[in-house]
């Protein structure tokens, strides 16, 4: 048995537990006769399932296409992969990617359709450039119904013309992709809602500090983190009438809502099988359509941004009350992952407390101005600009974190047979889903540390880079990086950081579908990272040192993991904690 392949091993072992198990069965419960009558139909109906499983083994790993990539069987043919991440979630995939480092895509079958999964940056670059035949947009609608609800009418509108080529009509979801994209893109809009977020969250942490000066308190890191986000989003989006304002349980309503997302997307019977996500979606749903109808976004306050998008929706014959279900999906992109990346950023800092005075340092070197204003704590300009430019250390803590955090899976439909870079085939209708969280656990690419947090591995990668090309023998990670910097997506900053792969870091995914709000997300996270070290301290609650969990990637990796275990910790003001006030 120790020379036959593992998996046939385990089945053996199986056959033999399942076996030894019916025979003690059949010992106590059926008469030695009855036993000889049943023998010959049991010994048939074994025969019979032991052939249709060999058949249906093989039959999966049956290629589509010579060049189809190699097929990883499933133990339960066809639906074990299912199984293994409804059990296991974004872990499990993973697991296989890691297990098969030599192969840059590999197809999983599934019940009439396969998945390939890409590994590796090269070829995750080629299937983003592959955007006409390899597409998100057709997922979006199902997607969308089932974890937003709208409902028949405007579902249909959402898939009209959704995945126009250029100069074709283009549908609501299509339009409103490019309203984002060109209102969150480089330019005054984005410097003026950075501003708003940042001088908003500053805000919100200077009554902090004013009410809990004397007053330390015990807290969950995530969600003490979390609420600054979801109340100040809502508030630099939607004014100062917004929902959770107005109805602050609905806070709890939103979490609930985004902690039962895989159980919406899995669709069967929602309100009894992802109740609590049900009913806060349904929640805030219904808050967002009495703020739509009371007119409330065109209060003077609220961002353009969110009275163009409503606009918009109506154009496209969207009612107010069915757009306020959009809206919760902007609420949500707006805060989840800004709140989740804050978190790990702030825990990685505070649980080395040397890095941690490093950053402190480095802020008040290239960012910050200490006024003194009379009082007994000095008041801090926070230049936010500089944070990018001038705080290196940071910003190489907050692409770490990011790395580590995601795993992230960019997901396409297969538009047409397509063979890709003349070499991989992917078929009709199948799935294919870049998985970052295996490119982001790469040794090849990120070095022998990859499953390593290192606060300064983006700035020797750049060193490293910098110093490969100053002796013109690049690195595999630089000739990559060159050889595609022609594509439009190069021009993404996290792209531009020398020594990375551009498709290597996928947090932000990658293609058509890369996150529009990065340029906006990573100004508001360096913002309220630098305010909340230059205002408080942070101890373990027990007294020790802060520990780092590990991330939960039991679940679907739907946006930046969450940490295994709760992290509370003791909140004390500094006492030079003065007011932060953002000047750019
Ligand atoms: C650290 C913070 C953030 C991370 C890690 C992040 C990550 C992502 C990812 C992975 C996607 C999907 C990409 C894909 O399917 O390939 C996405 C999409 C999106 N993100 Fe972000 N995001 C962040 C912050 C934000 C913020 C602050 C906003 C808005 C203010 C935003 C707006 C959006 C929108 C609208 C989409 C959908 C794009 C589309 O379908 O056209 N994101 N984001």
């Amino acid at each position: 048995m120790a020379s036959l392949p593992p998996i046939i091993q385990s089945w053996v072992s199986n056959l033999q537990y399942y076996t030894s198990t019916i025979q003690s069965y059949i010992s106590t419960h059926i008469s030695t006769q009855e036993w000889t009558d049943y023998q010959p139909l049991i010994a048939t109906v074994v025969a019979v399932l032991s052939a249709l499983y060999v058949v249906l083994y093989r039959l999966q790993s049956v290629k589509r296409h010579p060049d189809e990539p190699p097929v990883i069987a499933a133990g339960v043919p066809y639906l074990g992969h299912l199984l293994g991440m409804a059990m296991f979630g974004g872990r499990y995939v993973k697991g296989i990617g890691l297990k098969h480092r030599d192969k840059p895509v590999f197809t999983l079958p599934v019940p009439f359709s396969r998945i390939y999964v890409v590994t590796d940056p090269t070829l995750a670059n080629a299937v983003q450039r592959a955007s006409k035949a390899l597409s998100f947009m057709p997922l979006v609608p199902d997607i969308t119904k089932r974890v937003l609800g709208f409902d028949a009418a405007h579902d249909a509108i959402l898939r009209k013309d959704i995945d126009p080529e250029p100069g074709q009509p283009k549908g609501v979801l299509a339009d409103l992709h490019e309203l984002v994209w060109s209102y969150l893109g480089p330019g005054q809009t984005l410097t003026d809602l950075s501003l708003r977020a940042s001088r908003e969250l500053a805000r919100q942490v200077n009554l902090y500090a004013e009410a809990h000066d004397r007053d330390p308190e015990v807290v969950s890191l995530l969600i003490w983190i979390r609420h600054f986000v979801a109340i100040s989003t809502a508030n630099f989006l939607y004014g100062a009438r917004n929902p959770l304002a107005l109805q602050p349980e609905l806070e709890g309503s939103f979490w609930d809502f985004d902690h039962g997302l895989g159980a919406l997307l899995m669709g069967i019977f929602p309100s009894i099988t992802a109740g609590k996500a049900y009913r806060g979606r349904e929640a805030l749903a219904t808050a967002f359509a009495e703020y739509l109808e009371d007119g409330r976004h065109n209060d003077e306050e609220v961002s353009p941004i969110i009275r163009q998008r409503i606009e918009r929706l109506l154009q496209h014959g969207f009612t107010l009350r069915e757009a306020s279900r959009s809206e919760v999906s902007f609420l949500f992109a707006g805060i989840v992952n800004t709140a989740t990346t804050t978190f790990w950023v702030v825990l990685h800092l505070f649980a080395r407390p040397d890095l941690l005075n490093y950053i402190r340092a480095e802020l008040l070197a290239g960012a910050v101005t200490e006024l003194d204003m009379g009082g007994d704590k000095p008041t801090r300009l926070l230049d936010q600009e500089a944070l990018k430019t001038n705080c290196p250390t940071l910003m190489s803590v907050f692409r770490e974190s990011l790395r580590v955090g995601s795993d992230f899976y960019s997901t396409r439909l297969v538009k047409t047979d397509t063979l890709l870079s003349g070499r991989h085939f992917f078929a009709k209708d199948s799935v294919v889903q870049i998985a970052g969280g295996v490119i982001h656990a790469d040794t090849g690419i990120w070095g022998p540390s990859a499953d390593q947090f290192d606060p300064v591995r983006f700035i020797k990668l750049q060193q490293q880079s910098s110093s490969s090309s100053a002796s013109s023998s690049s690195t595999n990670l630089t000739r990559e990086s060159s050889s595609s910097s022609t594509l439009s997506s190069a021009k993404d900053e996290n792209e531009k950081v020398k020594g990375v792969h551009p498709a290597a870091f996928r947090a932000f995914g990658g293609g058509k579908t890369l996150c529009p709000g990065r340029h906006f997300a990573t100004h508001e996270i360096l913002a309220f990272v630098a305010m909340i070290v230059l205002t408080v301290d942070l101890e373990a609650e027990s007294g020790g040192e802060i520990v780092v969990p590990e991330k939960e990637d039991g679940v679907m990796p739907v946006h930046i993991l969450e940490p295994k275990t709760d992290v509370r910790v003791k909140v004390r003001v500094r006492k030079d904690g003065g007011e932060v006030v953002v000047v750019r």
